[in-house]
C-alpha cells in the first residue's frame, strides 16, 4: 500500500528500516537524503538504514513498504550544515584565487569528530554533497575501520569524488569500481588495510596505516589544483574523548592530513579539550556543531547484519547491478598469508614494562628485551600463518595487497589494497583452500592479509 506523506519546508521525515525495504518516490517539490538530492518520479529504495529525507520548501513523498520507525521532525540543524558549507565554500574560493600565486594553499581540510553516533558520517555526507553541487570535489577519507565508506570492513580509504554520491547504496556512498556496470559512476577508491575493529587494538599500526593514506592523499593535492582547492573531508571514528590515546592518534590524524579544520560535533567535553590542546596553533580552527536529534546509535548485532550486507554486495551486488563472484581452489602451500596482530600479541602492554618504558615508542631497554620479545618469531604487525594453521581462514575475509609476497613486512603494511577474497572452504588434508573472489582471474601472488572481519555467506 502506497502512503503519502507530505513534509512542511524546513522539516525532514525521518525513518529506520530493516529488510524487506521500503521504496520511496518524490512526488511533489524538492528532497534531499543527507544532502543528495532526490530526483522527482523515480523510485529509490532504502533497506537496513536509519536515515532522513529533508527538504528546503517542502515535498510530498509516497511510501510503500513499512518502515519500523517514521516521524516528521521540525527542528533539524540543516540551517547550521548549509552555512558552514558556505563557510567552507569561501574558503575554496579564496584557496582558488590564490592558486595561480601560491599553489601550496589548499582550500578547507576538515576532520570530524565526537562520540559514537554523534552523526559524523552523515555530517560528511551533507558536506561533501553540497560541495559536489558546486563542482567542488573534496576527497573523502574514510579513518574508520568497522564502517567504512566503500571498503570492506576493517580497511580505511580515500577516494576523490567526481560524481553524487549513490544514497540507495548499503553504505550510502556508492560502490569502488567492479566487475559490472554501476547506475552511478564507481569510485576508486585508495584503501589501505588496518584489519581490526578499532584504532585501540592496535594503535601504532593504526597511525601508520593513517600516515600512509595522509601521504597519497596530500600528493594528489600537490597534483590536481581541483583536489587541492577542493579540499578534503576527513571521517573518524568515535573513541572514548578522555582516552589518551584518542588525543594521541586524533593529533596524529591532525598533522598527517594538515586539517585547518575541526568540527566537533555533539560533545561539549570533547569541544572544549580540543579547544585547550590547540589554543596557540593558529592554523588550525575547531568548531563545534551541533548533532541532528535523528542521529541514533546502532547497536552491534545492527552494526554486524549492515557489514553483512556490505560484504554480500562487495560479492554478489544488489539487484541494480547483480554479479558473479568466481570460486576458485588453490593449493594452500602456494599461498602466503599473514594475520594482522593485536597490540598486546605484538608486545606486553605498558602495564607490564619496567618503569619509564613505553609500549608506543617500541624501544627496548639495555639488553633489548622488549624488542626481541615483540620480533621473536613474529613481526610487530603481521605474524605468517603456517600451513599447518590455514584453517583459522575459513570464512575470514583477506585482503590482496599490491606487493608480491616475498616482501617484508614493513612493505607489506605500507601498501595498498588491491581488493579482498573471500576463504569459503580449507581442506587441511588436502592442502587446498576455495576462495570466492569478485574477479575471473588467476590469484595474483601477492600476500594475503587476514584480519579479524568473519562472514557467514
Ligand atoms: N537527521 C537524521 N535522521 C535520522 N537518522 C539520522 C539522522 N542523522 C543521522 N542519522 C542516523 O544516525 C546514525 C548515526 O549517524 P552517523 O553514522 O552519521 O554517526 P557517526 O558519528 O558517524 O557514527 P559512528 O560513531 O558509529 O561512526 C546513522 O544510522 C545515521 O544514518
Amino acid at each position: 500500500m502506497t502512503k503519502k506523506i507530505d513534509v512542511p519546508k524546513g522539516c525532514e521525515w525521518r525513518f529506520e528500516v530493516e529488510e524487506p525495504g521500503i521504496q520511496i518516490r518524490l512526488a511533489t517539490g524538492n528532497a534531499e537524503y543527507f544532502g543528495t538530492e532526490l530526483a522527482l518520479g523515480p523510485p529509490y529504495n532504502f533497506e537496513q538504514v536509519k536515515g532522513a529525507i529533508f527538504t528546503w520548501q517542502g515535498c510530498t513523498l509516497e511510501v510503500e513498504g513499512e518502515p519500523s520507525v517514521e516521524y516528521v521532525a521540525e527542528e533539524t540543524p540543516m540551517c547550521t550544515y548549509l552555512n558552514l558549507h558556505f563557510a567552507l565554500e569561501n574558503l575554496r574560493k579564496k584557496a582558488e584565487e590564490n592558486a595561480s600565486m601560491d599553489p601550496s594553499i589548499s582550500g578547507p581540510r576538515v576532520c570530524l569528530i565526537g562520540p559514537k553516533s554523534s552523526g559524523k558520517t552523515s555530517v560528511l555526507k551533507i558536506l561533501e554533497s553540497y560541495a559536489l553541487k558546486q563542482s567542488r570535489h573534496p576527497i573523502c577519507v574514510d579513518l574508520d575501520p568497522s564502517q567504512p565508506m566503500v571498503a570492506l570492513p576493517g580497511s580505511i580509504s580515500a577516494f576523490h569524488n567526481a560524481t553524487i554520491l549513490d544514497i540507495q547504496e548499503a553504505t550510502g556512498f556508492g560502490t569502488s569500481m567492479s566487475t559490472g556496470p554501476t547506475h552511478i559512476l564507481a569510485k576508486s577508491p585508495l584503501v589501505y588495510n588496518y584489519g581490526l575493529d578499532s584504532p585501540l587494538d592496535n594503535p601504532k599500526l593504526y597511525k601508520s596505516c593513517c600516515s600512509r593514506l595522509a601521504l597519497a592523499v596530500n600528493s594528489r593535492m600537490t597534483q590536481s589544483v581541483d583536489a587541492s582547492v577542493s579540499g578534503c573531508l576527513v571521517d573518524t571514528c568515535s573513541l572514548q574523548e578522555n582516552n589518551e590515546r584518542y588525543q594521541d592518534t586524533l593529533h596524529s590524524i591532525i598533522t598527517d592530513f594538515r586539517i585547518n579544520i575541526v568540527l566537533v560535533l555533539g560533545s561539549e567535553r570533547l569541544y572544549s579539550t580540543m579547544k585547550r590542546n590547540y589554543n596557540n596553533a593558529s592554523w588550525l580552527s575547531v568548531v563545534k556543531l551541533p548533532s541532528s536529534g535523528g542521529c541514533i546509535e546502532r547497536e552491534p548485532e545492527w552494526i554486524t547484519r549492515w557489514q553483512s550486507r556490505c560484504l554480500k554486495q562487495y560479492f554478489y551486488g544488489d539487484e541494480r547491478m547483480p554479479l558473479s563472484p568466481l570460486s576458485i581452489i588453490v593449493d594452500s602451500t602456494q599461498l602466503v598469508v599473514y594475520r594482522v596482530l593485536e597490540a598486546s600479541e605484538s608486545g606486553p602492554k605498558s602495564s607490564v614494562l619496567p618503569i619509564g618504558f613505553e609500549e608506543e615508542s617500541g624501544q627496548s631497554d639495555d639488553k633489548g628485551n622488549y624488542m626481541s620479545l615483540a620480533l621473536s618469531g613474529k613481526g610487530q604487525y603481521l605474524e605468517r600463518i603456517t600451513t599447518e594453521a590455514m584453517t583459522i581462514l575459513q570464512n575470514s575475509i583477506l585482503a590482496i595487497s599490491s606487493v608480491s609476497e616475498d616482501e617484508n613486512e614493513t612493505a607489506i603494511i605500507d601498501s595498498c589494497i588491491l581488493g579482498y577474497v573471500f576463504v569459503t572452504d580449507v581442506d587441511d588434508v588436502k592442502n587446498r583452500m576455495t576462495l570466492l573472489s569478485p574477479v575471473p582471474d588467476r590469484l595474483p601472488s601477492n600476500a594475503l592479509i587476514m584480519g579479524t572481519c568473519k562472514w557467514q555467506e
